[in-house]
């Protein structure tokens, strides 16, 4: 027989080598104080971990799973998702609930509010104990920006009718994606974002902003922290509330002098968080592209945006 100690963090050692059976005892309890400062230290240095304002940027290998579940079970939380399938992108929807089932804050309580112009074509996905599928009406429309842009709207709208029940978190998510590993409660905080797969390593004078001073999601050279995306972000009520009206009020404002900015709602939500920093920041790992290589700092894809033919699924 072999004892081997090994800290939160290190890699175990290849089993083949070790002959007869293996039993793996976490001994967590014990030497907790010691593992904590170990993990402290091994902590991962090929990303960067925390903002300049203090907010953690959660990558694989910054948390422990296992102890934030058991906070947040204490708490009974329940945790909201949004997601829009208008037109023709409602071919995705199944591929997400399913997906959604077996890695989104699994064992929790969740509600998934699913829009769409098309309730009859919801497919009938099994949801756990605890899990509800609620489906609303949306209007389509002749343009895709539309689509994506109203979701602010109608999220702002959902949250006045939330804020009457029991739910505590909520992220609004892109339908063109599925998951594919654990997103949980380390995912949690008053104001999340998600980093842009696209442009994590570029200098921020790279970054596809509204560039034009008249629109009101212009932000300026030399701002600007990271791009987040706009096909995830979330946080408490109250703060995702505050964002999607404001991104709603300026997309409309704009619209009302004939602009559009770059990238819509996503460029509206890039100048809100710049001026309202987000408490947490997600990495990539929690919103990649099937297209893009997979880069070696990126230890788990947790949520990734399916390949699709625009032409083919687009209105416009
Ligand atoms: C991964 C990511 O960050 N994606 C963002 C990006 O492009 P994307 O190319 O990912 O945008 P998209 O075509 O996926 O549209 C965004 C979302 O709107 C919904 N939809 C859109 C069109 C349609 O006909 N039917 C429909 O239901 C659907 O939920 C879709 O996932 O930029 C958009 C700007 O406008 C949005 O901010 C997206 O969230
Ligand atoms: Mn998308």
């Amino acid at each position: 027989y072999r004892l081997l100690f090994t800290s939160v963090g290190e890699k175990l050692p290849d089993f083949k080598t070790l002959a007869g059976v293996v039993l793996v005892i976490p001994v967590w309890q014990q030497i907790h104080t010691k593992t904590f400062r170990y993990f402290i230290k091994l902590n991962r240095t090929d990303i960067v971990s925390v903002t300049p304002w203090l907010a953690p940027v959660v990558w694989e290998g910054t948390f422990q799973p296992v102890l934030l579940d058991s906070i947040y079970q204490k708490r009974n939380i329940t945790v909201a998702a949004t997601v829009f399938a208008v037109g023709k992108y409602i071919r995705f929807l199944k591929d997400f609930l399913e997906t959604a089932e077996q890695h989104f804050f699994v064992g929790f309580k969740v509600k998934v509010y699913v829009f769409t112009d098309q309730p009859n074509e919801v497919p009938k996905v099994k949801m756990a104990a605890g899990r509800e599928l609620v489906v609303r009406l949306v209007q389509n429309s002749k343009r895709w920006q539309e689509i994506s842009a109203r979701r602010m709207e109608i999220i702002q709208t959902l949250i006045e009718e939330m804020l009457k029940n029991d739910v505590d978190y909520i992220f609004c998510l892109d339908v063109d994606s599925k998951f594919h590993s654990r997103w949980g409660t380390e995912s949690l905080g008053e104001l999340v974002a998600v980093i842009h797969p696209g442009y994590y390593k570029d200098d921020r004078s790279r970054f596809p902003y509204e560039r034009r001073p008249t629109s009101r999601a212009y932000v300026a050279p030399g701002e600007g922290d990271f791009y987040y995306c706009g096909g995830a972000f979330g946080g408490v009520l109250a703060e995702v509330h505050q964002l999607a009206q404001t991104c709603h009020k300026n997309f409309d404002d704009d619209a009302k002098e004939g602009i559009e900015a770059a990238w819509q709602e996503e460029s509206h939500l890039n100048r809100y968080l710049w001026l309202n920093k987000p408490s947490k920041v997600l990495s990539p790992e929690y919103l990649w592209q099937d297209f893009k290589a997979r880069n070696s700092e990126v230890r788990v894809i947790r949520f990734s945006g399916v390949i699709k033919d625009y032409n083919q699924i687009r209105p416009n």
